[in-house]
């Protein structure tokens, strides 16, 4: 039986990404030792004005630093023998932006949603209702324009995901709030769905308070299994999430913060709640809706390799900017970890040590500039110092 017709042709978009050429980009096999030549590899991620060009995502690649010709580096390149940092010129070198002063933050614009409908904001701890919205309405198009100097702006609306739940996604977000309101930024975070309140353990929006106490901490929804929001509200009896609904709410926060921190639940394809059509919609789909960047949390361990490179691969893969962050980089680090943290260096921006979570709220909030890149208003600036300290 003849296939049918629509499946003989990839998607346009499919064939002009990297991801899909049948040989890898010259970039991929780039020897190590240019990584160490380049200052692109150690450095710390600046602001900067370069935009991605729409039609060729980056794919696995790391963001082209302003400094460097080539493309980037994927992750799953041949790996050159995992360096100790003693012999890692890429660990070894930091981008000298010590001494540089944090960037005064600019608000970053928030067009306001097309619906001629008032938004609704749910309150917190509760559940919204569904927005009356027909089948008929055409989705809202994801906004076309992009904060200029994406993606190493990192103000306005900005979401975290994880490569799976329980990486430390909270203690993360608790994090770079911190960052961000010790740099003087108006910091809200928001939790779209929390579930599994009925586990006894505290919300993410009570940790990221204790941790962090930004100015607004929000959780749209609760429910009570500890399952995928979609999940949980169904077996719930609950109304699902409205994408739109948290679209609306994140607006509202984003129209008097500096920066809104928005936590997704376990990974970024989970399943979150109903479009107004009945479709599922995830985390990635709140991403392209908003036009947020996004950060991508990830353990330091074995296995994060591929993780890290699937949850990129579907971002780039929708033209959404990702960096990613360490949730936990273990107290005494193995082979393993070394191995880790001189693959994802290109993408990081920010590792966070064990036990951070466990922390006196004041030295947490002392501490968070320190795992964080200027990117994310810290002052990390140095992966191997950085590791060498922390481990
Ligand atoms: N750096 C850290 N220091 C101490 N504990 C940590 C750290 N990172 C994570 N944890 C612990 O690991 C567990 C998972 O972390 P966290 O709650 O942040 O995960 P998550 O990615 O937010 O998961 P979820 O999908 O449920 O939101 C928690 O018990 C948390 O206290
Ligand atoms: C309850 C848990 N801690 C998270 N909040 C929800 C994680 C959902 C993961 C769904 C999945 O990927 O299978
Ligand atoms: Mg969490």
């Amino acid at each position: 039986m003849e296939p049918p017709t629509h499946r003989a042709e990839p998607p346009a978009h499919r064939v002009e990404s990297p991801a899909y050429r049948a040989e890898p980009p010259a970039h991929r096999v780039e020897p190590p030792a240019h990584r160490a030549e380049s200052p692109g590899w150690s450095a710390p991620l600046q602001r900067g004005s370069r935009r991605l060009p729409p039609e060729e995502p980056p794919g696995l690649t790391p963001p082209p630093h302003p400094e460097r010709s080539g493309g980037g580096h994927g992750l799953p390149v041949a790996t050159p023998p995992p360096r100790r940092p003693e012999s890692d010129p890429l660990l070894a070198h930091g981008g000298g932006h010590a001494t540089e002063p944090v960037p005064v933050p600019q608000p970053v614009e928030s067009p306001a949603p097309e619906e001629p409908e008032e938004p609704r904001e749910p309150e917190a701890g509760t559940t919204p209702e569904p927005t009356p919205r027909t089948t008929s309405e055409p989705d809202p198009a994801p906004r076309e324009k992009r904060a200029p100097g994406h993606p190493d702006e990192w103000l306005g609306i900005v979401l975290v995901t994880g490569t799976d739940t329980e990486v430390g996604k909270t203690i993360t977000t608790a994090a770079m709030a911190s960052a961000a309101q010790d740099a003087g930024l108006r910091v809200a975070v928001i939790k779209p769905g929390q579930t599994g309140i009925n586990t006894g353990e505290p919300t993410d929006a009570e940790v990221v308070t204790r941790l962090a106490g930004p100015e607004t901490v929000r959780t749209l929804a609760e429910y009570p299994e500890p399952l995928s929001p979609l999940a949980a509200a169904r077996v719930a009896g609950m109304p699902a999430l409205d994408l739109f609904d948290v679209v609306d709410a994140i607006r509202a926060e984003a129209e008097k913060h500096d920066l809104v921190l928005v936590e997704g639940a376990g990974g970024l394809l989970v399943p979150m709640g109903l479009r107004p059509s009945g479709e599922p919609w995830t985390f990635a789909d709140l991403a392209t809706t908003l036009g947020a960047n996004m950060i991508v949390v990830a353990r330091a361990g074995l296995g994060t390799l591929n993780h890290t490179a699937l949850t990129l691969e579907a971002l780039n893969r929708r033209g959404v900017p990702a960096r990613v962050i360490l949730g936990a980089w273990p107290g005494e680090p193995e082979l393993v970890h070394w191995a880790n943290l001189s693959e994802l260096v290109p993408h990081l921006v920010g590792a966070l040590p064990q036990g951070a979570g466990s922390m006196d709220p004041g030295v947490f909030r002392r501490s968070a500039p320190g795992w964080l890149t200027p990117a994310l208003h810290g002052v990390l600036d140095n992966w191997r110092v950085w590791a060498e300290e922390a481990g």
